[in-house]
């Protein structure tokens, strides 16, 4: 489904992205692990398209979408859940949702409040809304509601755009430990044949959700197997330095 190949990546003398290869297969869930610095943001905007890669490819499907930028990948069905400052903080959650659909049904283009009344995407937005646990909130602005339930619409403006991989960067940052859990059980309600690639510090919450675990140091991958080969690994207990403990 998702494959990257040999990407590798330098600012000036600092090399970030050390021949990174990973194979993600449909349905899958797997989480990126590393240490501050160990370059997973940097990976993952060369996924998405807003960083060009030295050296390398991702294929989508058996195509080379290396070329591509964000918003060809997207059209692809590689969808990104921004977080921070990319939802309308003065329209509703509806409204907001609304948006992500109109550009997948192509109402995008007609006048605003058009493409709110588009049938095509009332009916997206209200099964958008069940699976992030919104139908109860979608009236609200986004300005009135917490932080934790920004973080369930950032997921759902991804889905509403009906891709076929997601992918977060630290989806759970800020949101404390237990809405971090209630956000991973959400994620683990998600159709089953939706792929994800998440970015996560914290590796205690990256079993919550994970079938698969890459972990990044230093810009390279050091490991790549299964939640329960990963605890087992001393060599990641050292990278994390006794934070494995709390695992
Ligand atoms: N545009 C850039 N120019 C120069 N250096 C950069 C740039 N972007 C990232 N870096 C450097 O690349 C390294 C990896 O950064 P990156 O943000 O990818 O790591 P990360 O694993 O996501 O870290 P964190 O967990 O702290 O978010 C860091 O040393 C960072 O300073």
């Amino acid at each position: 489904m998702l494959e990257v190949k040999g990407l590798d990546k330098s600012f000036g003398a600092i090399h970030v992205t050390r021949n990174v290869s990973l194979k993600l297969e449909k349905g899958e869930r797997r989480v990126i692990l590393g240490p501050n610095g160990a370059g997973k943001t940097t990976l993952f905007n060369q996924l998405v398209g807003e960083l060009t890669p030295d050296k390398g490819s991702v294929i989508l499907d058996g195509e080379d979408i290396t070329p591509l930028g964000v918003a060809a990948r997207a059209g692809k069905g590689l969808s990104r859940s921004y977080q921070k400052n990319t939802l309308f903080d003065e329209l509703s959650l509806r409204d907001n949702l609304s948006l992500a659909a109109a550009i997948r049904t192509r109402a995008s283009r007609s006048f605003f409040r058009d493409s709110l009344s588009d049938k095509g995407v009332a009916e997206i937005v209200a099964e958008t809304a069940k699976l992030v646990h919104l139908t109860p909130h979608l009236d609200l602005m986004v300005s009135e509601v917490s932080y934790g339930i920004r973080r369930q619409l950032e997921v759902g403006i991804a889905l509403a755009t009906r891709p076929r991989v997601i992918l977060m960067d630290e989806p759970t940052s800020g949101i404390g430990p237990e809405m971090s859990h209630a956000f991973h059980a959400m994620l683990n309600e998600l159709p089953r044949d939706l792929t994800l690639l998440i970015i996560e510090h914290d590796m205690d919450l990256a079993f919550d959700v994970a079938d698969s675990i890459t972990v990044l140091n230093y810009g390279e991958v050091v490991f790549d197997g299964t939640p329960e080969a990963a605890q087992g690994s001393s060599m990641l207990k050292e990278i994390y330095l006794g934070s494995w403990e709390d695992a």
